[in-house]
């Protein structure tokens, strides 16, 4: 199966590395608008987003590599894709329990552990070393970063970003768009488009986003 990459940042190569050593899959294209035209290197196809209408195929599945939520979401709702075009791609450390649930495009790093029933939605990504616990339920879009904790039966709506090595408590929902600072221990619900950090958090911002697809 072919697989085409969207974005050639610092996390598009991890997930390079991911699918390379796994082996399944043949990287055949990465592109990024930062490329104005298209080259090869290697093999692999280097182009502007717009070059993904002529290299899909059925045979081709589809991640969005681009680490900012924002974005992520943006790019999937302008490719009008099917979700099962998008590949979920997980590194073979990771320890996912048989009754959990990955969603399309979803990338589980390195060493992630992700418990009983927990549901992941689509284009999430579960960054090295996070814990997702039992029951969880965490929505599209989302990025757990590397080495934060979510305890039992925590939720998400869509889009949260919860910083490197945060920990959230058992049955806490974090609201969509919402955004957890690294290091912080999360012990009361958050609420929509908030910034809160801290242990425990105190909310210091609302999020503004002036996209009709976030209100
Ligand atoms: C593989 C990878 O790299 S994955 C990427 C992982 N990324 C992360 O984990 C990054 C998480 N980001 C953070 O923690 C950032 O500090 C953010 C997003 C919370 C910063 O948000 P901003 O709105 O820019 O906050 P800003 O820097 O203006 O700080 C506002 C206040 O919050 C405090 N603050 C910011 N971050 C934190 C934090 N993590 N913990 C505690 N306090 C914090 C600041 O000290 C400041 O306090 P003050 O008003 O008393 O001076």
């Amino acid at each position: 199966m072919r697989v085409i990459i969207l974005g050639d940042g610092g996390h598009s190569r991890v997930i390079q590395e991911m699918i390379f050593a796994n082996g399944e899959y043949e990287v055949v294209a990465v592109l990024d608008d930062k490329y104005k035209q298209g080259f090869q290197t290697k093999g692999i196809i280097h182009a502007p987003i717009a070059f993904l209408t002529r290299l899909f195929n059925k045979n081709t599945k589809v991640v969005v590599a681009i680490g900012d939520n924002v974005i992520r979401k943006l790019i999937v709702e302008r490719l009008h894709l099917s979700q099962e075009d998008y590949l979920p791609v997980i590194h073979p450390t990771a320890v996912v329990s048989s009754t959990a649930e990955i969603g399309n495009g979803t990338v589980i790093m390195p060493n992630v552990v992700i418990n009983a029933k927990a549901v992941i939605g689509n284009h999430c990504i579960i960054n090295t070393a996070a814990i997702i616990e039992h029951d969880n339920t965490i929505e599209d879009y989302t990025h757990i970063s590397p080495n934060a904790t979510l305890t039992g039966n925590v939720t998400t709506g869509e889009g949260v970003h919860i910083g490197s090595a945060a920990t959230v408590i058992p049955g806490i929902h974090l609201g969509s768009w919402s955004v957890i600072g690294a290091g912080s221990t999360v012990i009361e619900h958050i609420p929509a488009f908030s910034k809160a950090v801290g242990s425990p958090t105190r909310i210091i911002k609302r999020i503004v986003m002036d996209k009709k697809a976030f209100s």
